[in-house]
């Protein structure tokens, strides 16, 4: 006979500790659900207050969903278990299971000898199995890092729910700003990676931009650099640095191709960033072959262009000014102030 199995949590965040459950529970049956139950109501009233953002349960579920994406044997199901006022209820929160796994269930899992009596009156038939409840192979727990918030305990987060919590700091700015620079050593500093300006890999793959680059390369540039971004979330380490996004590459349509592209806003608009730092134009002009409006009263009209273009767009930035080492130091403190933790 086959045995099936659930484990169910709110994953408030997921954490190692789940992860481990999970898998040693998927070796323990034949069919194992992993039950996600959730009450936005309820989990809102959880975070709030605490170091975590209310994280909506499609993301959970899609954390869930992918670290056990090559375990066919595991399925993956959600139950939406908010009754009235009360904080949780059992009963309902068992029927709405029975209902969802739609089969026996033969044994349910926790790491909590306190569910005992609770899970023996809801499941009768089934045999409640603790897995780890001293909590020795991961020492954490969901209200601990609600407590003091995911990065304190960065190493106990999964690499599925990671990308969910980087925070994206894009470095914007007119040509020959020091964005690349200033984006490659925020980037060493912060043991973390970045990601380059993908329009610039484009051009030199044409062998320069120089009146050969088209209207439809734009949203191209944009899209590729965006795919990048996705890339590079999923390899960083708290913090993300970005040169460049979307609105630059339409400043860069006005000023090489005359047109304003709706498609670039579309981009923008959908771009979530946490911090926009912004490179005035006045550090010396570096000629690299690539760039074309080097007099200082064009760099002028265009950074103000870019500004413009900015408001337009509802992105709001901080300014960034002076030699290497003091945009260095400004950009530190700003990520400082405004981060907790990275
Ligand atoms: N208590 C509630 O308010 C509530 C709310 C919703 C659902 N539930 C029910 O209780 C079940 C569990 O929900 P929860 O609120 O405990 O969810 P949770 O997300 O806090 O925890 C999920 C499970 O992981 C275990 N766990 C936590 N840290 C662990 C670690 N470090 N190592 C190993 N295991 C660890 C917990 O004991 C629990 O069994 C659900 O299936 C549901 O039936 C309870």
């Amino acid at each position: 006979m086959r045995k099936i199995g659930f484990y169910g949590g709110k994953f408030l965040p997921l954490h190692q500790g789940h992860v481990y459950a999970i898998i040693k529970a998927s070796t323990m049956v034949d069919e194992l659900y992993v039950v996600l139950s959730q009450s936005e109501k309820r989990d809102q009233a959880l975070c709030k207050g605490s170091k975590l953002p209310y994280i909506p349960s499609r993301i959970r579920l899609r954390w869930l969903s992918q670290l056990t994406k090559e375990m066919p044997h595991v399925k993956v199901v959600e139950v939406e278990d908010h009754d009235g006022d009360e904080d949780y209820n059992w009963n309902e929160g068992a029927l709405k299971i029975r209902e969802v796994i739609g089969q026996g269930i033969d044994v349910v899992f926790s790491s909590e000898i306190d569910y005992d009596p609770i899970f023996k009156e809801l499941y009768p038939e089934a045999k409640h199995m603790l897995i780890d409840e001293k909590r020795e192979q991961y020492p954490i727990s969901a209200t601990e890092i609600r407590n003091k918030g995911v990065f304190h305990y960065w190493d106990y987060i999964p690499d599925v729910a990671k990308p969910y919590f980087i925070k994206k700091v894009v470095i914007l700015g007119t040509e020959s700003c020091g964005k690349s620079t200033l984006t490659r050593n925020l980037a060493l500093i912060y043991n973390t990676n970045y990601v380059r300006e993908y329009g610039r890999e484009y051009c030199e793959d044409l062998g320069g931009c120089d009146g050969i680059i088209l209207e439809q390369d734009y949203p191209i540039i944009a899209y590729g650099h965006k795919l990048k971004e996705y890339e590079a979330i999923k390899q960083a380490n708290k913090i993300v640095f970005i040169d460049t996004e979307a609105v630059v590459t339409q400043f860069y349509s006005e000023l090489y191709n005359q047109k304003h592209q709706q498609v670039l806003n579309e981009i923008a608009r959908i771009q979530q960033y946490h911090l926009c730092l912004f490179l005035e134009p006045d550090v010396k002009w570096v000629d690299d072959g690539l760039r074309v409006h080097g007099e200082q009263l064009v760099r002028e009209e265009n950074n103000q262009r870019l500004k413009e273009l900015l408001k337009e767009n509802g992105i709001e930035f901080v300014r960034i000014s002076g030699t290497y080492q003091e945009r260095l130091e400004k950009a530190i403190e700003v990520i400082g102030g405004v981060f907790e933790g990275v």
